[in-house]
This record gives C-alpha cells, sequence and structure tokens, in this order.
C-alpha cells in the first residue's frame, strides 16, 4: 500500500501541501482531484522522489521510499517524459532495463504493451512524430514496462480520445485487479466517478474529502428532484425541512436541511403535499449528487471554514 502521511512542501512564500495524507491501498483505484494548482502533481513528484519534501514521509509496503522501492512504481508525469527522437520500440526497452529488466524481459514488455496499446505500427517511428495521444500511449507504456507494483499517473486521461480513454480506463482496471495501488489525477469527474474505488479531494494542499463515491453521496445533504410543471417559483418556500430549491434536471430540485433520519419521511412527505397542492406531480424522486457536485461542495466548505 502506498502512504503519503502529513506532507507539506512550500515553493518559496506559496504552500503548494499542507498535512497532505492519504492511503492508497493493494488492488484499489484510487482517484485525485482537485484544482488547478491545488497540489496534485507536487503530491506525485513528492512520492515518486523527483522533489523532496518539506515535511512528512511517502511509504510503501510500511516502509518509508528509498530509490529502490521507488523503481517499483510505474509514474506518468504530468510534462510527459519521453525522448523527442527515440523509436517508440527501443524507447520503451530503454526505460525498462533502466528499471532493472533484462534485455530480453524489457523486449517482451515493450512489444506486448505496445501491442495492447494500439502502437504495434508505431514502434519504430520517432516519438516527436507521433499524434499527442499516441504519445500519451506510449507514456503509459513507459510507466508500465518494467511491470511495476504501484502506478501513479497525473492526468493520464488528458487529451485522448474515447477510444484511448477506454483502453486507458482498462488497463487501469486490470492493474487495480491484479492488486496493485493505482492513483491517478484527473479533472474529468464523470470519469473518476465512474473508475475510482475511492476518491480523494484536494484543495489548498490537503485532502478535504475523502470516500467511495457512494459514501460521499450518503454523507452529502438529501436531495429530492419534482417535476410539477404548474408549480409556481418559489412553490416549495417555508415547506418544512426544505433548505434550498433550484432549477434542475428538468423540475425542482430540492435540498433537504440536515435533520436525523426520523424526520426524513416527515419531510417528504410535506413536500410531496406542497407539490401536490400546486397541480399534477409528474416525478417525484430522491436524487443522488455527481461527483461533481459533491467536489463543488466540499471545496466550498472547506473555503468557508477557511473564511470564518
Ligand atoms: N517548481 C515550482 N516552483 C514554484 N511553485 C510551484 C512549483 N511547482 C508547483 N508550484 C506551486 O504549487 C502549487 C501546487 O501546484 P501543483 O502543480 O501541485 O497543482 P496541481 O493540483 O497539480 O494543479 P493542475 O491541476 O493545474 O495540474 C501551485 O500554487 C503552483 O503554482
Amino acid at each position: 500500500m502506498l502512504e503519503i502521511d502529513g506532507i507539506s512542501k512550500r515553493f518559496g512564500s506559496t504552500v503548494a501541501l499542507d498535512g497532505m495524507s492519504f492511503t492508497v491501498r493493494p488492488g484499489e483505484l484510487y482517484g485525485f482531484v482537485g484544482a488547478n494548482g491545488a497540489g496534485k502533481t507536487t503530491t506525485m513528484r513528492i512520492a515518486l522522489g523527483v522533489l523532496a519534501a518539506d515535511a512528512g514521509e511517502v511509504r510503501l509496503g510500511g516502509r518509508a521510499l528509498d530509490a529502490a522501492s521507488r523503481r517499483r512504481i510505474g509514474y506518468m508525469p504530468e510534462e510527459r517524459g519521453l525522448y523527442p527522437r527515440m523509436a517508440v520500440g527501443t524507447q520503451l526497452r530503454y526505460l525498462a532495463e533502466l528499471r532493472g529488466r533484462s534485455a530480453a524481459q524489457a523486449r517482451e514488455a515493450a512489444d506486448r504493451w505496445t501491442e495492447r496499446l494500439g502502437l504495434t505500427e508505431r514502434r519504430g517511428d520517432e516519438v516527436q512524430r507521433l499524434s499527442l495521444g499516441n504519445q500519451q500511449r506510449v507514456q503509459l507504456a513507459a510507466a508500465l514496462v518494467a511491470e511495476p507494483d504501484v502506478l501513479v499517473l497525473d492526468e493520464p486521461f488528458s487529451g485522448l480520445d474515447p477510444m484511448a480513454v477506454d483502453v486507458m480506463s482498462e488497463v487501469l482496471r486490470e492493474r487495480r485487479d491484479a492488486g496493485a495501488p493505482v492513483v491517478f489525477s484527473s479533472h474529468q469527474l464523470e470519469l473518476v466517478e465512474r473508475l475510482c474505488d475511492r476518491v480523494g479531494i484536494v484543495r489548498a494542499g490537503r485532502l478535504v474529502a475523502e470516500g467511495a463515491v457512494a459514501e460521499l453521496r450518503d454523507a452529502s445533504a438529501v436531495e429530492v428532484l419534482v417535476d410539477a410543471p404548474q408549480a409556481p417559483a418559489g412553490w416549495a418556500d417555508g415547506v418544512p425541512g426544505v433548505a434550498r430549491a433550484r432549477a434542475a434536471d428538468g423540475g425542482t430540485v430540492l435540498t433537504l436541511a440536515d435533520a436525523p433520519h426520523t424526520d426524513l419521511e416527515a419531510t417528504l412527505g410535506a413536500v410531496l403535499d406542497a407539490a401536490r397542492r400546486t397541480g399534477p406531480v409528474h416525478e417525484f424522486r430522491r436524487r443522488r449528487p455527481t461527483l461533481a457536485e459533491i467536489y463543488r461542495d466540499a471545496v466550498a466548505e472547506s473555503q468557508a471554514e477557511v473564511a470564518a
């Protein structure tokens, strides 16, 4: 398991990380999400030893990372780190050998991954002659070619076409199913929601929410979608237990006030009665927030805490 424990990092007066902590378990796909500048890349660079932390520790399998254990991590850097003039196959073999594989192992892995990632025809091409999406596939192959025990991928999905997104997703799931801890950052929250076992939401260099998407949903306020086409604006104002109302999803989405669960039935009943008084009700159901909505709430909440 990969443990990021209390990492802090400053660049001059900029606090990039402020006690960043999370754990990626074996066989877990972990999504790392946060705004531009929240600290995702810095965390990953520190995990890989590209940067030194000011405080905190990164552990793999319970032990502080060192040069040998770092070689067990397959890393896909955000800035992409390929040699532009080297041929794809040569480059992958070279990177595998650099990380301790024999020449035969390196050749076998380079062939296998290029085939898997749809790059067989490109093995002899210089990296700089490939399209950006294909360069990204090579970058993923580079992270995988030394058979790493852990994968750390910085925005692996950015700029990929839908087919490449599918291939990338499949490969990450496979590594997870083979027991590897896999962590990746992304701004594509629908993808993160679909793929990840757990998600960590970062703001200003620290984690502000974490859990399985289902857990984060359960922890967020209850929402109800009501489609009552004849209801005038403000129809739900004053219904006890309703905190907010907004137009969305073809109806009114009501956010219920935090309340003990025993009150939930009563509140739902009051909302339905109020909706019925306006005319026909076409839809009335509990609505699950998307990860994007959970993310916005978590970030807004932590901002409000800082301001308070
Ligand atoms: N080498 C550096 N020198 C100075 N400041 C840096 C350096 N690297 C990162 N920072 C600062 O640290 C903070 C965190 O940046 P980081 O790149 O980790 O964010 P990020 O979450 O990966 O953002 P993005 O989603 O835009 O990739 C930012 O304020 C950034 O400007």
